[in-house]
């Protein structure tokens, strides 16, 4: 659905983002892009999905992208319903007004994320959560076969992060490639099969995501201690990272800081 071939790219022509890198995304597949801060994640997606154009290679798509960015704010009054009918721009001539078939596809994809009580609301008024959901519906109407999103649970909580991945889950379930950021390695080891790795401008690393996410890549990453393991939650094991920030913690949270032992299941 989104082919890479050979992409690079430098904002001055000096100093390269990342460079030579190829991955390609079939129906139904997740891929988390994880890395530090100013590592490229935002540059690395926003070309994969064709909002920007990388300085060489190519990137290919077979279905419609649709592109969610990292936050959206808005100084004019817009009502949920208008902000998703945004989506359907690629479907309205110049000068033209949305058709009923336009509001009917709106309407669908605000239903489709479970917000359809919120359609008549002021998206100024909303939660971030809520707001959340309106980006991921306005992407929706454009119809889309794949969707790439920035930091989607970024400053969320845990209600409206489990919310978004959710809904990220099911609409790959439904056959959706999707791409996303995220500083949440827990989030990419829920929701994504595949892990995209910034390291550095030539060592992007692509791979099965609970391949690629072990101690010694993570510690070194984001240089410090990160242990991973497993715990039981509702009866499942779930795989999950714990860093070390270096401060001793309260309670028994001293003992909690020690490596995570490799399966430790209730
Ligand atoms: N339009 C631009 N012009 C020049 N430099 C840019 C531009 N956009 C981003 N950069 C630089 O490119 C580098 C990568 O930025 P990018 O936003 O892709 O990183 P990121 O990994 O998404 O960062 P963060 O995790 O902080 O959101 C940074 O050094 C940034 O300052």
């Amino acid at each position: 659905m989104i082919k890479a071939d050979q992409i690079s790219h430098s904002y001055d022509g000096d100093r390269w983002i990342f460079r030579d890198v190829s991955v390609e995304l079939a129906p139904g597949h997740v891929m988390a892009v994880l890395g530090p801060n100013a590592r490229g994640k935002t540059t690395m997606i926003k070309c994969l999905a064709g909002v920007q154009q990388a300085s060489s290679g190519s990137v290919a798509h077979s279905v419609h992208v649709g592109y969610v960015p990292q936050s959206h704010s808005t100084a004019t009054s817009f009502a949920v319903i208008e902000m998703v009918l945004m989506g359907r721009a690629r479907f309205i001539r110049a000068y033209g007004t949305p058709q009923a078939a336009d509001r009917a596809a709106a309407m669908a994809a605000i239903e489709r994320v479970g917000i359809g009580h919120l359609a008549h609301r002021d998206f100024r008024g909303l939660s971030g959560g809520e707001r959340q959901m309106v980006l991921i519906a306005r992407a929706l109407a454009t119809e889309c076969g794949a969707m790439v999103l920035d930091e989607p649970a970024s400053a969320l909580d845990l209600k409206n992060q489990a919310r978004v991945l959710q809904v990220l889950h099911r609409l790959a379930d439904e056959g959706m490639a999707i791409i996303m950021t995220t500083h949440h390695l827990d989030h990419a080891l829920r929701i994504a099969d595949t892990t995209m790795l910034i390291v550095d401008s030539d060592d992007i690393r692509v791979g099965p995501t609970t391949e690629l996410l072990t101690s010694d890549t993570l510690s070194a990453l984001y240089g410090l201690p990160i242990a991973t393991g497993y715990v039981s939650v509702r009866d499942t094991d779930q795989h999950i990272t714990v860093p070390d920030f270096g401060v001793p913690g309260t309670g028994c949270a001293r003992q909690c800081l020690l490596p995570v032992p490799q399966k430790a299941v209730a």
